[in-house]
């Protein structure tokens, strides 16, 4: 199928890129970009010379016979784009905010802002795969969850599907490299703000709470915490005593788990807590759950890279499971250690 990638110059995007040239499945006809427009895709994704030898375009330049869009824009812009490509006959892939909910009101809560495109948010498919795979084939509109969102929702997942927990509060706290902050210089994710330092911020009204509401179908109290380094999302996710209702512990929670699991290539269920090293340039989510008697809680660890699972990958293996590919298709890259 002949993709191109929308905001291609971002970090997101430039994963998109590296994802696209190395997929069977997918041909990269055009790249398209805002300030970077003019420059060539070898300037700022290395060593793909050879397989794209194209510029980049300014967005809104013809897109030819592209089958899919990929959307890796600021929030707001692919609510712009997405009904005119819609209408042209494409499947659009949005890494974005802008179709997430399927609620306008709750879009306009949790972004501030109002929608330009509302009708479309009934139409859009949630691209949390492990989640929602059997609504993903034949998707026109998919909507790549948050990187933050992923993390916490994939690994908080299996003790909501088995009713372990009630449905009552949920607490997360995400730790996330600086990359997920996109490529936009700010004094916040400024090297003298980030270096040797490790911050919380967001608190009480982060975003990225309203979507894992809407996943987990429970109150969340969500911090995030900057960290200082390039990539990586590590959430460690806590079920309070009032919340837990079945405690399970040791290998029976982890076979719980990997039963919840067993037709998702992506997650691992791991005997020791992951880092964030440990998926790092994969599509891979490492989950660690534990149940503590001493203190009545479940407490899940879950890592993964943001760039990757948290948005291009994620985006990737939902498109697959769209196509009706193998959800692994072009998904194979060996993690980058030590
Ligand atoms: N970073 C992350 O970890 C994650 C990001 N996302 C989401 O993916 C999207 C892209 O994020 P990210 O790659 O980090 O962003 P970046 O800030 O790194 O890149 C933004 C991209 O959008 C282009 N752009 C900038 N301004 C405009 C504009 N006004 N109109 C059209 N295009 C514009 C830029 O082009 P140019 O450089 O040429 O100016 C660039 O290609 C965002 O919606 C983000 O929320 C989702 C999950 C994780
Ligand atoms: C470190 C950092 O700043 N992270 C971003 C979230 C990452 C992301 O891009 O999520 P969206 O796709 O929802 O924007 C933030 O907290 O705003």
């Amino acid at each position: 199928m002949k993709v191109v990638i929308l905001g291609v110059s971002g970090y997101t995007g430039q994963v998109l890129a590296q994802l696209v040239l190395r997929h069977p499945g997918l041909e990269l006809t055009g790249v398209h970009g805002h300030d970077s427009a003019g420059e060539s895709l070898g300037s700022i994704v290395p060593g793909s010379e050879p397989r794209f030898g194209g510029i980049i375009e300014p967005i809104g330049s013809d897109l030819g016979d592209a089958e899919v869009v990929l959307l890796a824009l600021p929030h707001g812009v692919s609510q712009m784009l997405a009904p005119k490509l819609l209408d042209e006959g494409r499947i659009v892939v949005d890494l974005g905010a802008d179709f997430r909910f399927a609620d306008e009101a709750d879009y306009e809560f949790w972004y501030r802002s109002h929608h330009q495109s509302p009708e479309l948010l009934k139409r859009r498919i949630y691209g949390l795969v492990e989640v929602t795979r059997q609504d993903l084939p034949a998707a026109r509109l998919i909507a790549v969850p948050g990187c933050y969102v992923t993390a916490a929702s994939l690994g908080l997942w299996p003790l909501v599907v088995r009713s372990l927990i009630s449905d009552d509060l949920v607490i997360v706290d995400g730790y996330s490299g600086v990359s997920g902050a996109g490529k936009s210089p700010k004094a916040s994710t400024h090297f003298v703000s980030v270096n040797e330092n490790l911050s919380a911020y967001g608190l009480l009204d982060h975003r990225h709470t309203g979507e894992m509401e809407m996943n987990l179908g429970r109150r969340v109290l969500f911090t995030p915490h900057l960290a200082p380094i390039s990539r990586g999302i590590l959430a460690t996710s806590y079920a309070l005593p009032d919340q837990v209702k079945t405690p399970i512990m040791g290998d029976e929670l982890l076979e719980l788990y990997r039963g919840v699991y067993a037709d998702s290539p992506f997650v691992r269920v791991t005997e020791q807590p992951p880092g964030t090293r440990q998926v790092q340039g994969t599509n891979f989510i490492a989950i660690h759950p534990v149940y503590d008697p001493r203190t009545n809680r479940y407490v899940v660890i879950s890592a993964i890279d943001n760039l990757v699972k948290g948005a291009a990958g994620q985006a990737i293996q939902a498109l697959n499971v769209s196509q009706g590919w193998p959800e692994e298709l072009g998904l194979d890259q060996i993690g980058v250690w030590p």
